[in-house]
């Protein structure tokens, strides 16, 4: 497929093409049988042998991985499964134990996660990481300190540097307004909502032109009245060329906009292929629910199967709402979030993401 357009152009620049080239495109992801590891017809990211311990666990241990290009593809699994190991060891923020990987044929393994952003691969965090003393317009600017204009050796060459400059400060403003943050630009980030802070911190990673955008929980924390919003921005980055890695809990989220789902449990790769089909998939189901198994997690017939499964079982905290995992549909409405999480106290997960994971 070609690369009609670059990933800076948006909708707001004329008729797109490309929306149309890459939202329909339904040829089959897989070359071949779709499963854990299996072949991509057209990769922009693959992994091998990627391993990563901690003390005696093993976070990550993938044998294959091939992410689709163009295509948004969600990464799912219980909590401690490896996910954010995986996208940190993948762009550079962690280094591997051992393995090998590319992106668009390019070695990757021992690039630092600055040059890693600067050839197009970027990611966003859990917790968001905009400087909340910097204001939205200069956490932008700092987006772009990948781009070869802000070294300091053309900042000597004041004619560079000023058209640079202007350049920068368009690029983000025509971001800033098509996430709606024009208005708040000169506003501390600090000020924003969890929401706001997210869309600015995705907005900021565009800032760089990536042709694959990594989001870590990006509904976590979200107010609902920005969900679609957000939604809606995920699926404009593959209509303007983006390929979407997404790690996400949200099933419903996986289930509306994913064109693939990969499955993790225990640092491994257990299942892949298209949203529907993986989550009939019965390692999938043994990787959420471990002894609930019965369940079918593509059908809302299924969650309440779940629910009252749960119900009658006093050693689960799945499915006490308190404790966010999962809402029963009377609560959910439409454009609810169900949250399919193994508890976090198994593994003091909570600690270390307060840890500033
Ligand atoms: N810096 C670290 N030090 C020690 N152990 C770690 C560290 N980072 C991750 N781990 C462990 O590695 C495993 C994988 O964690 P990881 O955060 O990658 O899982 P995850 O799938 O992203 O979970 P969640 O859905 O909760 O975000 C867990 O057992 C975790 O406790």
């Amino acid at each position: 497929m070609s690369h009609a357009a670059s990933p800076s152009q948006g909708p707001a620049s004329g008729p797109d093409v490309s929306r149309n080239e890459y939202m329909t495109d339904t040829r089959p992801i897989a070359e071949g049988e779709a499963g854990p590891g299996c072949r991509k017809r057209d990769p922009i990211v693959v992994a091998d042998n990627v391993t990563r311990s901690f003390g005696g666990i093993n976070a990550v241990d993938v044998e294959h991985l091939e992410i689709p290009r163009h295509k948004i593809t969600a990464l799912i699994g219980p909590n401690g499964a490896g996910k954010t190991t995986l996208f940190n060891l993948l762009t550079g923020f962690d280094t591997p134990n051992s393995g090998k990987w590319q992106f668009e044929g390019k070695d990757l393994a021992g690039v630092s996660s600055y040059k890693v952003a600067r050839m197009g691969m970027v990611r966003t965090f859990q917790l968001t990481k905009v400087m909340g003393k910097l204001t939205v317009m200069e956490n932008m600017r700092l987006g772009a300190s990948a781009q070869p204009g802000e070294k300091l050796r053309n900042a000597l060459f004041q004619g560079i540097w000023g058209s640079r400059e202007k350049e920068i400060t368009s690029h983000a403003e025509g971001l800033l307004t098509k996430f709606k943050l024009d208005t708040k630009r000169d506003d501390y980030a600090a000020s924003l909502s969890g929401g706001q802070r997210k869309l600015l911190e995705m907005a900021r990673s565009l800032m760089v032109n990536p042709k694959l955008v990594m989001l870590d929980e990006p509904m976590a924390g979200v107010n609902p009245a920005l969900t679609q919003s957000l939604l809606d921005h995920i699926k404009n980055l593959k209509a303007e060329g983006m390929t979407v890695l997404f790690v996400e809990h949200d099933m419903h989220m996986v289930r509306h906009i994913a064109d693939w789902v990969v499955v993790m449990a225990e640092g491994k790769i257990v299942a892949e292929g298209p949203p529907a089909e993986v989550m009939k998939d019965q390692a999938v189901i043994d990787a959420y629910l471990g002894a609930h198994h019965d369940v079918d997690l593509g059908t809302s017939g299924g969650v309440k199967a779940l629910e009252q499964e749960l119900a009658q079982d006093e050693e689960s905290i799945v499915g006490t709402q308190d404790a966010g995992i999962i809402a029963p549909e009377s609560v959910l409405g439409d454009a609810e979030t169900l949250r399919v999480d193994a508890p976090k106290t198994e593994r003091g997960a909570d600690t270390r993401k307060e840890e500033g994971k």
